[in-house]
């Protein structure tokens, strides 16, 4: 669906994307993790003709990125593009009109879009009057009144509280299954982990790893991970280093990385001795693996 062929852009003697190769399948949700400053706003702002890139190529449907190809792409941004004294059906209706949708096609584009994004019966509602996530439900209705086929969503969850995540993430998946591309820029790992079929770690310009998380686990040799709560960590992380287990600092938890599958009653055995406030294990998750590729980037 989309192919980003060594993109780079370069403020000054600043490299932000350096020869960025980048292939999204139709029909999935490609999650674009990287940390502050990362590029991924410079390669979304590049999608979508907001800035222009030094050099490189961007394949959509197989054609080079142009005027004509705009309408296959939307683009949910950071800050909702609202009108907020207007209603919900005003707002679709003006942008529906800058499309050139006729009077017939935008009366039924504005009635399918908001039952969409779950918003018909706040049709005559303004703008303003709505939650943050009916606001940000409202611009996903916007970018899909042109029916573009690669949705693209910068942070669509940032600012927003659990019920309203939940009701994103919803949204985005039922636009996946009803044949939508989507490239998801976010900052939560959770999310990228519970919505994304393949994700990719944007580091220094570049992806630095990428897969499904499954194909991402394979990059850490930690069959699991111990998570262990002890007044004595001192000599917890001796006699785990003893027994060959990585330690890693996640916040404020000390846990170890456990080599293969091993019984908890096992484990305790080893600790005999020391106390221990809790422990336990859990699956390597994303946030791990993140943690290690950006750290290994950094020192390498
Ligand atoms: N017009 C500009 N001039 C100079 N530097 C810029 C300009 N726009 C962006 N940058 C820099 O480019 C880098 C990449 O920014 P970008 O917004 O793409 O990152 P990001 O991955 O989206 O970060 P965030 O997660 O914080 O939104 C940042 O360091 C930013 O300061």
């Amino acid at each position: 669906m989309l192919q980003i062929e060594e993109l780079r852009k370069a403020y000054g003697q600043r490299v932000i994307l350096n020869n960025l190769n980048l292939h999204i399948r139709a029909g999935e949700i490609y999650g674009l993790l990287g940390s502050n400053g990362a590029g991924k706003t410079t390669t979304i702002n590049i999608l979508c003709h907001l800035l222009v890139a030094d050099s490189g190529r961007i394949l959509i449907k197989d054609q080079p990125i142009s005027e004509s190809t705009k309408l296959l792409i939307g683009v949910v941004p950071q800050e909702n593009l609202l009108y907020k004294s207007l209603t919900c059906e005003e707002n679709l209706n003006f942008f529906a009109q800058i499309y050139g949708l006729s009077r017939a096609e935008r009366k039924q584009r504005v009635e399918q879009c908001l039952g969409a994004v779950g918003l018909a019966d706040r049709a005559k509602s303004p703008a303003e009057i709505l939650s943050g996530g009916m606001q940000r439900r409202l611009s996903m209705a916007i970018t899909l009144i042109h029916q573009p086929k690669l949705l693209i969503l910068d942070e669509p969850t940032t600012g927003l509280d659990l019920e309203a995540r939940y009701e994103i993430w919803d949204l985005i998946r039922k636009l996946q299954q009803q044949g939508m591309t989507i490239l998801l820029s976010t900052h939560f790992l959770d999310e990228a982990e519970r919505l994304c079929h393949r994700i990719g770690i944007l580091k220094q310009g570049q992806i630095a790893a990428e897969g499904s998380l499954d194909e991402l686990r394979q990059l850490i040799p930690a069959s699991e991970i111990l998570v262990v709560q002890t007044p004595e960590e001192e000599q917890v992380i001796q006699r785990a280093t003893a027994l060959g287990f990585p330690m890693r600092r996640y916040g404020h938890e000390l846990a170890f990385w456990l080599p293969k599958h091993l019984e908890l009653r096992d484990i305790i055995t080893y600790f005999d001795g020391i106390p221990l406030d809790s422990i336990a294990r859990q699956p390597a998750r994303l946030e791990h693996i993140y943690r290690e590729i950006i750290q290994k980037q950094d020192n390498p």
